[in-house]
């Protein structure tokens, strides 16, 4: 783990943006329905096939039945295809394929009732067009690739209405007009649905790309809330959150855990002398310095508050500890940052060191009120030091 630089993004994808007119959707929206409206269809034709049974030569009739099945097995075909590699061929092709199928169903319709229509009574051919009507409800989900409604449908009416038309009763006439009609009609219902569904696309792209950006915003508000403004290392909130994280962990898998206490030696007298805005540099420093001095992916460093820093070891007694707290005041002093109110003439840190293998802290809260007590202790002693947490510190 690498926590000395603060929180990491885990990467959040924006789903692909679909082409403008939605066209791979419309089409796994098409194959989706398909099965329904194959089968729908043969039952269609089922009840055709039952109304002109006695009127009209079985033989015909079982033929015209027999085409509409394997229009069916043709669609499910076309179906099974797509399911199994839908980029097999582009989703125009796809459309285009289901509507050549579509198209040779609303012919079979159409042709089938000029031939039925030649042996069937007045009141078979009525019924013959409400059960042609109803196919096209059956098939009304051909909508989401509006060409396809288109293929099955008008053809299909086209022929009824000549169908009818050829009765040169009046009745008829009535009929093949009103076929015709309702021709763009249906046309026209597709077209609006069409446009309501693309809409509708149009509205759950943006929707997915709404919550793409609210996760991105929620994952950075997550990750500035846990690291230090000026240093860009984790901040307190982060620093309690691992500590007790680790303390735990080790405490269940035995391991010892390491904490130390960095506190910037007369700091105040740096501000003092260099200004605040130096002194935020020099804070800068620091915390480079102690990040770049831990134990990459192991140890955590944090801003405690002010000019004091912890870094949590985990799995490090106290000797491995205290290597690390002098690693870090060695890599500040070798920086020379001029500090003229300090005894050497420039920057040191007091890093005071304890760990949970002493068994002198029950608590994360204890372990860091050692380090601390061994922080106050360096600077007792002089300062520019890592001094160790002995339960009993000298007295002076
Ligand atoms: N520039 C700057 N100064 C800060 C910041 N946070 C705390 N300080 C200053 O750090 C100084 C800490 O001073 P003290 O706690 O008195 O200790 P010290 O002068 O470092 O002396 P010793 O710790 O005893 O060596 C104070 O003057 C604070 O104003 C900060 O973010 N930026």
């Amino acid at each position: 783990m690498n926590h000395a630089s603060g929180p990491a993004l885990e990467p959040v994808h924006l789903p692909e943006r679909p082409a403008d007119d939605y066209l791979a959707e419309r089409v796994a929206t098409l194959f989706s329905t398909s099965p329904a409206t194959a089968i729908g269809n043969v039952f269609s034709g089922s009840m055709v096939f039952g109304v002109y049974y006695a009127s009209a030569p079985l033989s015909g009739l079982s033929l015209w039945l027999a085409c509409l099945v394997l229009l069916m097995l043709v669609r499910l075909g076309l179906v099974r295809a797509y399911r199994r590699d839908p980029q097999r061929v582009k989703p125009l092709t796809w459309a285009r394929l289901t509507m050549c199928q579509c198209a040779a169903v609303g012919l079979a319709w159409g042709i089938g009732a000029i031939w039925l229509m030649s042996y069937g009574t007045p009141y078979e051919d009525v019924i013959y067009g409400c059960i042609a009507l109803a196919s096209v409800m059956v098939a009304m989900s051909n909508v989401s690739y509006w060409p396809a409604h288109l293929a099955f449908h008008v053809p299909m009416f086209f022929f009824l209405g000549i169908a009818y038309g050829r009765d040169p009763e009046p009745q008829a006439t009535f009929l093949a007009i009103c076929a015709w009609v309702v021709c763009p009609f249906i046309a026209e219902m597709g077209r609006r649905l069409q446009i309501r569904f693309n809409a509708a696309l149009k509205l759950a792209w943006e929707n997915q790309v709404l919550a793409h950006k609210y996760a991105l915003a929620n994952q950075e508000l997550a990750v500035l809330s846990r690291t230090d403004d000026l240093t860009r290392i984790a901040n307190k909130r982060h620093l309690d959150e691992t500590l007790e994280r680790e303390w735990h962990r080790c405490a269940r898998q035995g391991e010892p855990l390491g904490v130390l206490m960095l506190d910037i030696d007369h700091f105040k007298l740096y501000n003092d002398s260099y200004g605040h805005l130096a002194g935020d540099a020099c804070i800068r420093q620091v915390a480079e310095a102690m990040r770049a001095s831990v134990r990459e992916h192991v140890d955590f460093a944090a801003r405690f508050g002010g000019e004091e820093f912890t870094v949590v070891m985990p799995g490090a007694d106290l000797a491995t500890a205290c290597a690390i707290a002098e690693r870090i005041r060695a890599t500040v002093e070798a920086l020379h940052l001029p500090h003229g109110g300090a005894e050497r003439g420039y920057l040191t840190v007091s890093i005071g060191v304890a760990s949970s293998e002493q068994g002198h802290a029950n608590s994360e809260e204890a372990l860091v009120g050692n380090a601390d007590v061994a922080l106050y202790e360096a600077k007792r002693s002089g300062r520019n030091r890592v001094e160790a947490f002995t339960p009993h510190p000298v007295q002076a």
